[in-house]
């Protein structure tokens, strides 16, 4: 019942702030969302800071602060373990008429549904740890572990300035964490599951500049070679209809998936037709479990998102585009490396932008290069977080890898040493970056 009453009350002014990452408009919202973050810590007793972690870069090269990061403390008992836990309190952008059947920032429960952007990715999971302290404290007991929080506000677009912020405070924050736990990730199915892989995430933008301004398709068109038509063109050289990707050398570095994962993937419950209906296609790039699995989790793919300058309103504008840019991203999966995956993108787009003979120019930047994460199922945290969802659900997890990304997992590894579990709690149908995202009042046991 603490909980519960905790939870809904809390979630609601967090979900109302549209602290959106992605769009340096709403800064001061997501400034505002860290505050209150702060604030909230700072009232269950928490030793918290506020951690500057300096400006972004935009591309027209001006700066705008990155939103602070929140780091908490609860308890420093040296013979206890000291467990982290990281969430963040961004969101991706959300508006009423992009389909949403609710507003999107006044969080509404259906049916025990809580409907609202970032319910489940990721404010709901981060309140759910919060509360968890807070109940320790509400019935007086103490908590089994020191817990410490890192909340950030930039992880829906590469978490921009964790990655430093992190290395500096290694021997300080991060010198007595024992272990990290995050729950920025859902389910598979209506099985509880626990998290053992993510895929990285490269994000690039194309830019095609030609005329110095839109022009009249009619009086121009013909004459000019469009920036668009040049777009479309090398856009449509990244990736086959089939899914096969088309940028030489980023097949080859996959690990091959071995027979004992193959053997894994066999054994875990998903249902292909459920699945389908859930996002409303008749057909999937492949038919079988393991295939779908594995090009969901552990092979990359390239995703085109949309084009920036071109003619996108209602209605018919007859314009000739001077400038476009692409926005598209490739998940990328042990053994690729960003660093590679951006030459050998650039090198590639260059090359075949040189073959059309265009007079346009071509600037390719990747803005995201977050890197894959994989753990090792066997450790001991695997086996804890196992006794622990028996404990709660009465079942066995599935063990799954999520096919989207964390930016800052594979930091927290290598730069703290410590070993990391992903505990989802989102659901499987949750609808996280889409229309009418939520987080269920069953998944979090509030019914
Ligand atoms: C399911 C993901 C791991 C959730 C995460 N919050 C996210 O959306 N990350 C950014 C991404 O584009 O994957």
């Amino acid at each position: 019942t603490v909980f519960c009453s905790l939870l809904n009350v809390t979630l609601r002014d967090w979900v109302a702030v549209e602290s959106d990452s992605s769009d340096v408009l709403r800064r001061p919202d997501c400034h505002r969302m860290m505050d209150m973050t702060a604030e909230k810590l700072q009232a269950m007793g928490g030793k918290v800071e506020l951690v500057d972690i300096g400006v972004q870069e935009l591309p027209d090269g001006k700066t705008v602060a990155l939103p602070k990061v929140v780091t908490a403390q609860f308890g420093n008992d040296p013979s206890k373990q000291t467990v982290c836990v990281y969430g963040h309190v961004d969101v991706q952008p959300a508006k009423l008429e992009d389909g949403w059947t609710t507003e999107p920032y006044n969080l509404t429960d259906i049916n025990g549904n809580l409907y609202g952007r970032g319910a489940s990715d990721n404010k709901a999971p981060v309140l759910a740890w919060i509360h968890t302290v807070e109940v320790y404290q509400a019935l007086s007991i103490d908590l089994p572990v020191n817990v410490k929080f890192i909340i950030e506000g930039m992880e829906e677009t590469g978490s921009n300035g964790l990655d430093a912020m992190i290395v500096a405070q290694r021997d300080t924050f991060f010198s007595d964490v024992d272990y990290i736990i995050i729950s920025d990730c859902g389910w598979l199915s209506r099985r509880p599951a626990l998290t053992y892989g993510t895929r990285g995430n490269c994000y690039f933008f194309a830019e095609v500049e030609g005329p110095k301004q839109d022009l009249h398709s009619g009086v121009y068109g013909g004459t000019v070679i469009e920036p668009m038509t040049d777009l479309i063109g090398i856009l449509d050289t990244l990736i086959s209809p089939s899914g096969k990707i088309l940028i030489p050398g980023i097949r080859e570095a996959v690990a091959s998936l071995s027979d004992e994962e193959w053997k894994m993937y066999q054994d875990i419950e998903f249902d292909i037709e459920s699945f389908k209906s859930k996002i409303g296609v008749s057909q999937l790039m492949y038919s079988n479990k393991v295939d779908l699995l594995a090009h969901r989790w552990r092979y990359p793919t390239v995703t085109i998102h949309g084009i920036e300058g071109g003619f996108s309103g209602p209605g018919s504008k007859t314009v000739i585009p001077a400038k476009v840019i692409a926005k598209f991203s490739i998940r990328q999966v042990p053994n690729m490396d960003p660093a590679v995956v951006k030459k050998q993108v650039t090198d590639y787009l260059n090359s075949v932008f040189a073959k059309r003979k265009s007079p346009n120019k071509l600037k390719v930047t990747m803005i995201i290069g977050a890197k894959p994460w994989l753990a090792d199922t066997k450790h001991p945290l695997y086996e804890a977080g196992k006794a622990a969802v028996k404990r709660v659900f009465n079942v066995e997890p599935d063990l799954i890898r999520e096919g989207g990304t964390i930016p800052i997992a594979k930091t927290f590894e290598d730069v703290t040493g410590k070993s990391i579990i992903m505990m989802p709690i989102g659901g499987f149908d949750d609808g996280l970056h889409s229309q009418n995202e939520k987080m269920s009042r069953l998944q979090i046991k509030l019914v």
